[in-house]
């Protein structure tokens, strides 16, 4: 369990209360996270009970917060299902306990899908493609912060924990991620406010249907074709047993054309998403080793498996040969 800060029964009930959620009557710590402290909240109000979702922010500041706050609660306003902050009397959505940031959330219901068919990653290629097109007109701006500048601060500080043989790809591939972007195509692309992290365990599903998406606290705005990558990577590679990070075509087929559905791809696009798929594994490779090799406090963490994108990634070098570094500057499409 990621449960880094201990919230003392009476402070969450206080909260609670101001949010005129009622009265708390259960407090339990929540398996399952890595990134910031999570509790299922019960309260009885007016004779119901309600569940929600306390969140205390470990490593986001109060600054950067209401960007994923206001974000959650403009798609939910528009109709993109996900979890609702709770505001209290004047309004606040963000809040403070043990003097870290806090919020309260609508609990999703349902469970995540971890073994996806088709008819799943349909489903959240439509709704993702919903989001993007909502999230338009939302009027906060905050770049995505586990993006490329944040590649390039990052993996320096990861190499010494490495082998060559790794520290080779990581280097190549940051080089190669650093020429897409300066490439036409890539300043082509389509953006607005992304997820980001749209993987199987941010998404709700209730009697096959979609319930929500949540955790929305890597979201920031950058290139919609990078949140479509990240979520090929999870959702739309063999599963089961097999996690060699192999691309399942039916998966991704399944994916892509019901997003297309509500959002067809433009033409940079549909050529920058092979390289998008590269920086997506990147992403996930060097957060997963950063959190392994410099961990933080936490009652009970498991640290993520930094291997497994270490093997998407080489999936989907091109020419594929696993032992062999990829060639940083492969030609960008124009
Ligand atoms: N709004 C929500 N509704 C239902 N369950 C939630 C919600 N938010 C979090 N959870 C549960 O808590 C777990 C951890 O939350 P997550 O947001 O992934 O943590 P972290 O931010 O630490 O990565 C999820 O896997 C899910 O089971
Ligand atoms: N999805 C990331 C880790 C971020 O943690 P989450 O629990 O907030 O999704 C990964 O799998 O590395």
């Amino acid at each position: 369990m990621a449960v880094y800060t201990e919230v003392p029964f009476a402070d969450a009930a206080a909260l609670i209360e101001r949010l005129n959620l009622g009265t708390l009557t259960e407090l339990r710590g929540i398996q399952g996270g890595i990134e910031n402290t999570n509790y299922f909240v019960t309260s009885e109000r007016d004779g119901q009970t309600v569940e929600h979702v306390l969140t205390v922010f470990e490593r986001l500041s109060a600054e950067q917060l209401p960007f994923y706050l206001h974000l959650m609660k403009h798609l939910a306003t528009h109709g993109v299902p996900v979890p609702e902050p709770a505001a209290d009397a004047k309004g606040e959505i963000l809040h403070t306990l043990q003097g870290k940031p806090a919020a309260v959330v609508d609990k999703l219901r349902g469970a995540s899908e971890l073994a996806p068919t088709a008819a799943h990653c349909a489903a959240v290629g439509a709704l993702l493609a919903r989001l993007h097109l909502v999230g338009r007109d939302f009027d906060h701006h905050q770049p995505n912060l586990r993006g490329l500048a944040w590649w390039n601060e990052t993996v320096p500080v990861v190499l010494p924990f490495i082998d060559e043989a790794q520290a080779a790809l990581l280097r190549a591939e940051l080089a190669y991620q650093n020429h897409v972007a300066e490439s036409s195509a890539y300043r082509a692309l389509p953006r607005g406010p992304i997820h980001a992290d749209l993987f199987r365990d941010n998404v709700m599903f209730e009697d096959g249907a979609v319930s929500g998406f949540f955790d929305f606290y890597f979201a920031g705005v950058d290139t919609w074709l990078f949140d479509i990558a990240v979520c090929l990577n999870d959702w739309c590679v063999r599963h089961g047993g097999d996690t060699d990070g192999q691309p399942d075509p039916v998966l991704e087929q399944a994916f892509l054309q019901a997003y297309e559905s509500v959002r067809p791809l433009s033409p940079p696009e549909r050529r920058l998403l092979p390289a998008m798929k590269r920086a997506g594994a990147l992403r996930f490779w060097l957060s997963r080793l950063w959190d392994l090799h410099l961990p933080r406090e936490a009652a009970m963490l498991q640290a993520h498996d930094p291997g497994h994108f270490e093997r998407v990634l080489r999936a989907r070098l091109p020419n594929t040969i696993s032992v062999n570094p990829p060639m940083a500057q492969e030609a960008v499409p124009a």
